[in-house]
């Protein structure tokens, strides 16, 4: 009897798992579309940006560095695939002053139009033991690779609902799934991300609007080999448990899944609760415009 019911259960999930497909949004048309990422001037992010304009996207760059903006800029204008697409740079920190963020991206969307995917990639890391981390990096790491994200994201959030589309992908990292020595400072600002991302999915899901979060593993790039000067012994060994990964290869996985956004396995379980939850959103945002239509008419 129990076996049955456990056969049951598992061929439900099964079944889900097979028909997420169909239940899950159209994919997202790359060519033509605009781009941002930010942190696209190196590594992952910069790889990000080159594999959306070889699809035949419109890209922003966001970075501090301007002289390294327009390297990159330069590298990835030869990937192009017709001679109308563009590159833009933007130098900004994300992390500083909220009102700068949407002032940049409200240029660079009446340049290149709505934003259709946005990619928080600008991120930074510092490691060593929780006592030996300087006080104001716990800060910095927040503000950088937490508060970076939120930024530009509250930036163009509305008017992606407006145009019910788009996507938003938060870069996190294996070490925001797992709390690793060496990362007390940098592993909660990745856990963050995730609660973030959760949380606005289920906001902006009836605006068609879709959020992914990757993870990636240790990656060949310049951020990376500037925290492995400082990295402990502890954590080095733990990091070489496996290997390096490329950015390309980081970036291809995280433009697709952005592109196709599919659910996991573990996500279906969680799916009898979010969908319940999401029908209280539905109903909530059918009232709203119901109300704000009556009013209207009053
Ligand atoms: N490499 C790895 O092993 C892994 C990396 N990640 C994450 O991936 C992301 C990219 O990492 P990676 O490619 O290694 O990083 P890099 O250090 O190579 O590149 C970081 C990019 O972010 C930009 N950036 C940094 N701080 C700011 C800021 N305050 N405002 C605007 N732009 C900023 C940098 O430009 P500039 O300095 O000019 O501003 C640069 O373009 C990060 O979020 C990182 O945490 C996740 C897992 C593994
Ligand atoms: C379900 C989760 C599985 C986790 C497997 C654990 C493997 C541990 C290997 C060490 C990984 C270190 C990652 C940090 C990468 C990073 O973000 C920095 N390099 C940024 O510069």
């Amino acid at each position: 009897m129990l076996l049955l019911a456990a056969a049951f259960v598992v061929g439900f999930v099964l079944l889900l798992y097979m028909v997420s497909p169909l239940i899950s949004p159209k994919p997202l048309k790359l060519p033509g579309a605009h781009v941002v990422v930010t942190g696209g001037s190196s590594g992952i992010g910069k790889c990000i940006a080159i594999e959306c304009y070889k699809q035949g996207a419109f890209i922003t760059l966001i970075a501090r560095d301007e002289n390294k903006l327009l390297q990159t800029k330069k590298e990835i204008e030869k990937y192009s695939v017709n001679d109308k697409q563009v590159v833009l740079c933007i130098s900004v920190d994300v992390s500083k002053d909220y009102e700068q963020v949407e002032n940049v991206l409200k240029q660079a969307q009446e340049k290149l139009g709505p934003v259709d995917l946005l990619v928080n990639c600008a991120g930074t890391s510092v490691t060593g033991k929780f006592e030996a981390i300087e006080v104001n990096s716990f800060e910095r790491l927040m503000a950088v690779n937490y508060l970076g994200s939120v930024y530009p994201s509250r930036a163009v959030i509305s008017t992606m609902k407006e145009r019910r589309m788009g996507r938003i992908v938060f870069v996190s990292s294996q070490a925001g799934q797992l709390g690793l020595f060496g990362y007390t400072a940098y592993s909660p600002t990745k856990f963050a991300l995730r609660g973030l991302a959760e949380a606005l999915q289920m906001e902006v899901k009836p605006y068609n609007i879709y959020i992914t979060v990757a993870y990636p593993p240790d990656t060949d790039t310049p951020g990376f080999a500037e925290e492995s000067k400082t990295k402990p012994l502890e954590t080095k060994l733990i990091s070489e448990t496996s290997s390096v990964c490329q950015a390309e290869q980081v970036a291809r996985v995280i433009v697709k899944d952005a592109i196709v956004v599919c659910m996991g396995i573990f996500r279906i379980i969680g799916l009898f609760y979010l969908g319940s939850f999401d029908s209280i959103v539905r109903r909530c945002m059918m009232q709203r415009e119901k109300s704000e239509s009556t009013d209207k008419t009053e």
